[in-house]
């Protein structure tokens, strides 16, 4: 295993944050830590690159326990929101200010910056200053200036949510690019459900500092957990006890006879998604917009097979 937690906890002043975490990172992976704002998402990076102190349990990097290594003894990076360029340098000059400290001669590293400026597909920016470049193109030289160094581990801490949705789409692929053309081992933190599944190996969902599941996303959305999964990934109409269905694996037809009455109607282009008021409880159902709608107070009929989740 190339990365291994094993019942990482961390307590800050009496607050459990990260409750006995354990789990592996594959060589050449991208695992996406996926939570709500304050389930510990920043904490677990930051115990893995060494800036907080574990409170107990260990961190092994191939084999070997960095648990109490300093930060910089870690062959670990981190790439933060901010993008924490130096201002008064230029684009070459920050991509080759962290070769200084592996004691690279400065021949040697700007030729591996301008192959950094290649890979990241912007060469014709290399004397440029950093505010004369967009946010999107701060955060790729951020990535270079990260990636240069060639860690281990890569860390990144939600990177791209100052950028605008285009972009971030775009950044997404990239990333995914270089990590590949690289062969660097990934750990990325987000809220954002889309960019997990994105750009995800697989994905480690993360609720009040303890671990809800660990998948793919297809698995995540397809066989749940339990209900905080289930609810976190997507969305989704909660039947009894672990019952559940999907909005979109509900069928609906037109039925003058039938239990169920649309009482809201919401277009989002490439689907609708219709509120049902049946007897019992309402749906969310979501369908194709593919000419032939439903409207409001139409009477209709619902199929749909009922799905399980393990546990509650
Ligand atoms: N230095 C600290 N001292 C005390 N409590 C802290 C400290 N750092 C974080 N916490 C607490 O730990 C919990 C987890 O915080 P963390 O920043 O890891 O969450 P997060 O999932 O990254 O949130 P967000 O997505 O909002 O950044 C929060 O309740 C936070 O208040």
């Amino acid at each position: 295993m190339f990365l291994e937690v094993k019942d990482l906890t961390k307590v800050y002043q009496q607050k459990n944050v990260l409750h006995q975490l354990s789990f592996g990172v594959e060589t050449g992976e991208m695992l996406v830590v996926l939570g709500p704002s304050g389930c510990g998402k920043s904490t677990l990076l930051s115990c893995l690159n060494g800036f907080t102190q574990v409170t107990s349990g260990t961190v092994r990097l191939l084999g070997q326990e960095i648990t109490k290594a300093m930060p910089e003894d870690r062959d670990i990076t981190t790439v933060f929101q901010s993008y924490s360029l130096f201002p008064h340098m230029n684009v070459l000059q920050n991509l080759m200010y962290g070769l200084k400290f592996q004691k690279i001669g400065k021949k040697a590293a700007k030729a591996k910056a301008i192959k950094m400026l290649q890979l990241l597909q912007m060469t014709e920016y290399q004397t440029a200053r950093i505010q004369d470049l967009s946010g999107g193109q701060q955060q790729r030289i951020a990535l270079g200036r990260s990636l240069i160094v060639a860690p281990k581990l890569l860390l990144l801490d939600e990177p791209f949510s100052n950028l605008d949705e285009k972009l971030r789409l775009s950044m997404r692929l990239e990333l995914r690019r270089l990590q590949k053309e690289l062969g660097i081992t990934m750990v990325f933190v987000t809220h954002d459900q889309q960019e997990a599944f994105a750009i995800a190996d697989r994905i480690l969902v993360m609720d009040a500092g303890k671990i809800q599941q660990i998948a793919t996303g297809a698995e995540l959305y397809n066989q749940p957990k339990n209900k905080f999964v289930l609810t976190f990934i997507g969305e989704a109409n909660q039947l009894a006890n672990t019952a559940y269905v999907r909005p979109e694996c509900i069928d609906l037809r037109l039925d003058t006879n039938g239990q169920g009455q649309i009482i809201q109607k919401i277009f989002q282009g490439a689907t609708i998604n219709y509120q049902v008021k049946l007897p019992t409880q309402t749906f969310w159902i979501t369908r194709l917009n593919r000419g032939a709608a439903f409207e409001v107070g139409d009477l209709v009929t619902l199929t749909y097979q009922v799905q399980q989740m393990e546990g509650k």
